[in-house]
C-alpha cells in the first residue's frame, strides 16, 4: 500500500502592502489584486526548495507603508500570531513597504520575542512585476533566512542581500537595493522583556501614540510644548551628540519638565554611531535633571516600538525611566556594559 508523503511544514507568508505588491496601471503605484497569487506561487517554489512549502495571507486592508500608524504592527502582530497558531506554521515572512518597515519591523521583535518561531520582514524597492524587480531576490532571502533561523531567533529583516537585526535597522537609501543598514549589532546578553506578552496582556484599548522630534538649532520650547498637547502617550527626542540639548535656549528646561511630568520623554541620539551619556556635559546633566530619560543608543525605530509596546502592557513613567536603557530584547547595548567594553578595550591598547 502506498504511503501518502508527509505534510511539509508550513511558512506563513502575511502580506501588508508596499511596492513589492503593487503595480502601476497610469496613476502611480497602488496595490495589485493580482499579487496574492503571484506571491503564493512564488513563494511555494522557493519554499519548496528547502524542504517546506508557503501559505500566503493578507492584512486587510494592505497599505502604502506610508500609510501606517500607531495600531499597525499591532494589528500585523495579533494576525501573526493568530495564524501561526491555527496553522501550525514553522516560520513567517512578511512583506512590507520599505518606508516604514524599520518601525514595524523593530515593533514586531518586541511583540513576538516569545512567539517560537522565526519571523523575517522583507520589501523591495521595485514592484513585483517591474523589470528589473528586486522583489523575489528578498522575498527568496528571506524564505531561506527562516528555514535556516532557529526558532527563537530574535525578529529579522531581509533586503538587499544582508539579513539583519529588526530592533536595529533604519531605511539609509530611498533609492539602492540596499535600502536598509544597521550600523549597531544586536545588543549581547538580552535580559528578556518585563513579563511575556501572554502574562501582560494589552491594558489599553487604543495603542499608545509615541511622537519623536529632533533638536535642531531653530527648535524653540514652544515647538515642544505644541508637540506634547496633541494627545500623545510619549516624546522621543532626537539630542545632539552624546544626548545633548539647548537647554539655555528660553523655556527649554521648564517645558521639559513639565512634559516629563505627564509623559514619559526619551533621549536618544541623531549619531547613527555612539550612545547617550547625559553626563558627560552640562547640557546633558539638565536634561536629565528635567526628568529625560536616556534611552543608551536605541535607534529612533527601536525607541518609538519599545515605548508604545511598554505603554500598551500599562508601564508607568517609572516603571519606562527603568526599563529603556536596558537590553531587553538585543534593541540596545547598556550604559554600564558599554564604559566596561571601553576600558577592556582600552587596557588591551
Ligand atoms: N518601497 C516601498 O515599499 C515604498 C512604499 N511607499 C511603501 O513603503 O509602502
Amino acid at each position: 500500500m502506498r504511503k501518502t508523503p508527509p505534510e511539509l511544514p508550513t511558512i506563513l507568508i502575511f502580506a501588508t502592502g508596499g511596492t513589492i505588491g503593487m503595480h502601476d496601471v497610469g496613476g502611480g503605484l497602488e496595490p495589485d489584486p493580482a499579487f496574492l497569487e503571484i506571491l503564493e506561487e512564488r513563494a511555494d517554489r522557493v519554499a519548496s526548495r528547502f524542504g517546506f512549502r508557503a501559505r500566503v495571507n493578507q492584512l486587510q486592508p494592505a497599505i502604502d507603508s506610508a500609510n501606517a500608524d500607531e495600531e499597525t504592527a499591532p494589528k500585523i502582530a495579533r494576525a501573526l500570531r493568530a495564524r501561526v497558531g491555527a496553522m501550525r506554521a514553522s516560520g513567517v515572512v512578511v512583506t512590507h513597504g520599505t518606508d516604514t518597515l524599520a518601525y514595524t519591523a523593530s515593533r514586531l521583535a518586541f511583540e513576538l520575542a516569545g512567539l517560537g518561531v522565526p519571523v523575517v520582514v522583507t520589501g523591495s524597492q521595485f514592484a513585483h512585476g517591474a523589470r528589473p524587480t528586486d522583489a523575489f531576490d528578498n522575498l527568496q532571502l528571506a524564505i531561506r533566512a527562516v528555514t535556516q533561523a532557529n526558532p527563537s531567533a530574535p525578529v529579522a529583516v531581509a533586503f538587499g542581500g544582508k539579513i539583519l537585526p529588526a530592533v536595529r535597522v533604519t531605511k539609509s537609501d530611498a533609492e539602492a537595493l540596499t535600502a536598509f543598514r544597521a550600523e549597531r549589532e544586536l545588543g549581547a546578553a538580552p535580559r528578556g522583556l518585563p513579563g511575556s506578552p501572554e502574562d501582560a496582556p494589552l491594558v489599553r484599548a487604543d495603542h499608545a501614540r509615541v511622537t519623536a522630534i529632533r533638536f535642531t538649532p531653530g527648535l524653540a520650547a514652544a515647538d515642544l510644548l505644541a508637540l506634547s498637547s496633541t494627545g500623545a502617550a510619549a516624546m522621543v527626542l532626537e539630542c545632539y551628540g552624546a544626548g545633548n540639548a539647548p537647554m539655555s535656549k528660553p523655556g527649554m528646561k521648564d517645558a521639559l519638565r513639565a512634559i516629563s511630568d505627564r509623559m514619559p520623554v526619551v533621549a536618544i541620539t541623531q549619531c547613527a554611531l555612539g550612545s547617550v551619556d547625559t553626563d558627560r556635559y552640562a547640557v546633558g546633566r539638565q536634561l536629565a535633571a528635567a526628568g529625560v530619560i536616556a534611552g543608551a543608543d536605541l535607534t529612533v525605530e527601536a525607541s518609538i516600538a519599545k515605548l508604545g509596546y511598554l505603554l500598551d502592557r500599562g508601564f508607568t513613567t517609572e516603571e519606562i525611566a527603568h526599563l529603556m536603557p536596558m537590553n531587553l530584547i538585543g534593541e540596545c547595548v547598556e550604559p554600564a556594559r558599554r564604559t566596561a567594553a571601553a576600558r577592556a578595550g582600552s587596557a588591551g591598547d
